[in-house]
Protein backbone atom coordinates (compact mmCIF):
# COMPACT_ATOMS: atom_id res chain seq x y z
CA UNK A 1 0.00 0.00 0.00
CA UNK A 2 1.02 3.53 -0.49
CA UNK A 3 2.65 6.18 2.18
CA UNK A 4 0.14 8.29 1.59
CA UNK A 5 -2.35 6.07 1.82
CA UNK A 6 -1.42 4.63 4.99
CA UNK A 7 -0.89 7.86 6.64
CA UNK A 8 -4.39 8.63 5.77
CA UNK A 9 -5.74 5.68 7.71
CA UNK A 10 -3.75 6.35 10.66
CA UNK A 11 -4.75 10.17 10.51
CA UNK A 12 -8.73 8.80 10.54
CA UNK A 13 -8.09 6.26 12.84
CA UNK A 14 -7.05 8.57 15.53
CA UNK A 15 -9.86 10.94 14.77
CA UNK A 16 -12.40 8.42 15.53
CA UNK A 17 -10.94 8.28 19.04
CA UNK A 18 -13.17 11.20 20.10
CA UNK A 19 -15.91 8.87 19.37
CA UNK A 20 -15.23 6.52 21.75
CA UNK A 21 -17.21 5.35 24.23
CA UNK A 22 -15.17 3.99 27.12
CA UNK A 23 -16.81 5.31 31.08
CA UNK A 24 -15.12 2.07 32.39
CA UNK A 25 -12.10 1.38 30.86
CA UNK A 26 -11.38 4.80 29.40
CA UNK A 27 -9.10 2.42 27.41
CA UNK A 28 -9.81 4.41 23.46
CA UNK A 29 -9.54 2.61 20.91
CA UNK A 30 -10.19 3.55 16.88
CA UNK A 31 -10.10 2.12 13.41
CA UNK A 32 -9.93 2.94 9.55
CA UNK A 33 -10.93 0.13 7.63
CA UNK A 34 -10.02 0.41 3.61
CA UNK A 35 -12.12 -1.40 0.79
CA UNK A 36 -10.44 -2.53 -1.96
CA UNK A 37 -12.57 -0.08 -3.84
CA UNK A 38 -10.87 2.71 -1.55
CA UNK A 39 -13.52 3.70 0.72
CA UNK A 40 -12.95 4.16 4.26
CA UNK A 41 -15.60 3.00 6.99
CA UNK A 42 -14.46 3.95 10.61
CA UNK A 43 -14.99 2.74 13.84
CA UNK A 44 -15.08 3.76 17.88
CA UNK A 45 -14.78 1.33 20.38
CA UNK A 46 -18.33 1.29 22.41
CA UNK A 47 -18.78 -0.17 26.11
CA UNK A 48 -21.77 -0.62 27.70
CA UNK A 49 -22.62 -1.03 32.21
CA UNK A 50 -23.04 -4.59 31.52
CA UNK A 51 -19.41 -5.07 30.27
CA UNK A 52 -20.15 -8.00 27.74
CA UNK A 53 -22.36 -5.84 24.66
CA UNK A 54 -19.06 -3.45 24.62
CA UNK A 55 -18.11 -3.29 21.19
CA UNK A 56 -14.38 -2.82 20.01
CA UNK A 57 -13.71 -0.32 17.38
CA UNK A 58 -12.51 -2.78 14.81
CA UNK A 59 -15.87 -4.63 14.72
CA UNK A 60 -17.79 -1.56 14.72
CA UNK A 61 -16.25 -0.24 10.94
CA UNK A 62 -16.72 -4.07 10.08
CA UNK A 63 -20.02 -4.18 10.77
CA UNK A 64 -20.88 -0.56 9.84
CA UNK A 65 -19.47 -1.76 5.85
CA UNK A 66 -21.29 -4.92 6.15
CA UNK A 67 -24.28 -3.78 7.04
CA UNK A 68 -24.28 -1.82 4.26
CA UNK A 69 -23.28 -4.62 1.85
CA UNK A 70 -19.39 -3.80 1.31
CA UNK A 71 -17.24 -7.19 1.66
CA UNK A 72 -14.68 -5.74 -0.46
CA UNK A 73 -11.88 -5.14 2.49
CA UNK A 74 -8.29 -4.13 2.08
CA UNK A 75 -6.93 -3.16 5.48
CA UNK A 76 -7.67 -1.89 8.67
CA UNK A 77 -5.27 0.61 10.69
CA UNK A 78 -6.45 0.56 14.38
CA UNK A 79 -4.76 2.83 17.49
CA UNK A 80 -5.64 2.76 21.25
CA UNK A 81 -4.33 3.73 24.39
CA UNK A 82 -5.93 4.75 27.86
CA UNK A 83 -7.38 8.04 28.22
CA UNK A 84 -6.56 8.17 24.41
CA UNK A 85 -2.71 8.58 24.70
CA UNK A 86 -0.89 6.80 21.87
CA UNK A 87 1.81 5.34 23.50
CA UNK A 88 2.09 1.76 22.29
CA UNK A 89 0.69 -0.69 19.54
CA UNK A 90 -3.15 -1.81 19.67
CA UNK A 91 -3.23 -5.13 18.27
CA UNK A 92 -6.60 -6.69 17.76
CA UNK A 93 -8.43 -9.00 20.35
CA UNK A 94 -9.11 -12.29 19.41
CA UNK A 95 -12.94 -12.38 19.09
CA UNK A 96 -11.98 -8.96 16.00
CA UNK A 97 -9.43 -11.18 14.46
CA UNK A 98 -12.26 -13.94 14.05
CA UNK A 99 -14.04 -11.35 12.49
CA UNK A 100 -11.65 -10.64 9.99
CA UNK A 101 -11.28 -14.32 9.22
CA UNK A 102 -14.62 -14.22 7.99
CA UNK A 103 -14.77 -11.58 5.78
CA UNK A 104 -10.53 -10.89 4.65
CA UNK A 105 -7.85 -13.09 3.08
CA UNK A 106 -5.77 -14.00 5.63
CA UNK A 107 -2.84 -14.05 3.27
CA UNK A 108 -3.30 -10.46 1.69
CA UNK A 109 -5.72 -8.75 4.34
CA UNK A 110 -3.28 -5.68 6.17
CA UNK A 111 -3.67 -4.56 9.30
CA UNK A 112 -1.53 -1.47 11.03
CA UNK A 113 -1.08 -1.46 13.68
CA UNK A 114 -0.19 2.48 14.91
CA UNK A 115 1.09 4.94 17.37
CA UNK A 116 1.55 8.08 15.08
CA UNK A 117 2.47 8.54 11.23
CA UNK A 118 6.15 7.65 12.04
CA UNK A 119 5.29 4.89 13.98
CA UNK A 120 3.47 2.06 12.46
CA UNK A 121 3.80 -1.83 11.93
CA UNK A 122 1.83 -3.54 8.95
CA UNK A 123 0.93 -7.43 9.36
CA UNK A 124 -0.93 -9.84 7.24
CA UNK A 125 -4.17 -11.55 8.62
CA UNK A 126 -2.43 -14.43 8.84
CA UNK A 127 0.22 -13.40 10.86
CA UNK A 128 -1.68 -12.37 13.89
CA UNK A 129 -4.45 -15.32 13.08
CA UNK A 130 -1.76 -18.46 12.35
CA UNK A 131 -3.80 -21.64 11.94
CA UNK A 132 -7.10 -19.80 11.83
CA UNK A 133 -10.56 -21.36 11.50
CA UNK A 134 -12.64 -19.53 8.56
CA UNK A 135 -15.59 -19.85 6.11
CA UNK A 136 -13.22 -22.00 3.97
CA UNK A 137 -12.75 -24.58 6.23
CA UNK A 138 -16.83 -25.46 6.44
CA UNK A 139 -16.51 -26.25 2.60
O1 LIG B 1 -8.11 -4.08 19.77
C1 LIG B 1 -8.88 -3.65 20.64
C2 LIG B 1 -8.68 -3.90 22.01
C3 LIG B 1 -9.59 -3.37 22.91
N1 LIG B 1 -10.65 -2.64 22.47
C4 LIG B 1 -11.57 -2.02 23.46
C5 LIG B 1 -12.58 -2.87 24.12
C6 LIG B 1 -12.81 -2.12 25.41
O2 LIG B 1 -13.73 -1.06 25.19
C7 LIG B 1 -11.48 -1.51 25.73
C8 LIG B 1 -10.68 -2.26 26.76
O3 LIG B 1 -10.56 -3.59 26.41
O4 LIG B 1 -10.77 -1.46 24.50
C9 LIG B 1 -10.84 -2.38 21.14
O5 LIG B 1 -11.78 -1.67 20.75
N2 LIG B 1 -9.98 -2.93 20.27
ZN1 LIG C 1 -11.80 -6.71 19.45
Amino acid sequence: MEQVMVEKLIDTAIEQLKFSYTPYSNFKVGAALLTKSGKIYTGCNIENASYTPTNCAERTAFFKAVSEGVRDFQAICIVGGKDGKLTEYTAPCGVCRQVMMEFCNPKTFQIILAVDKERYEIYTLEELMPLGFGPLNLV
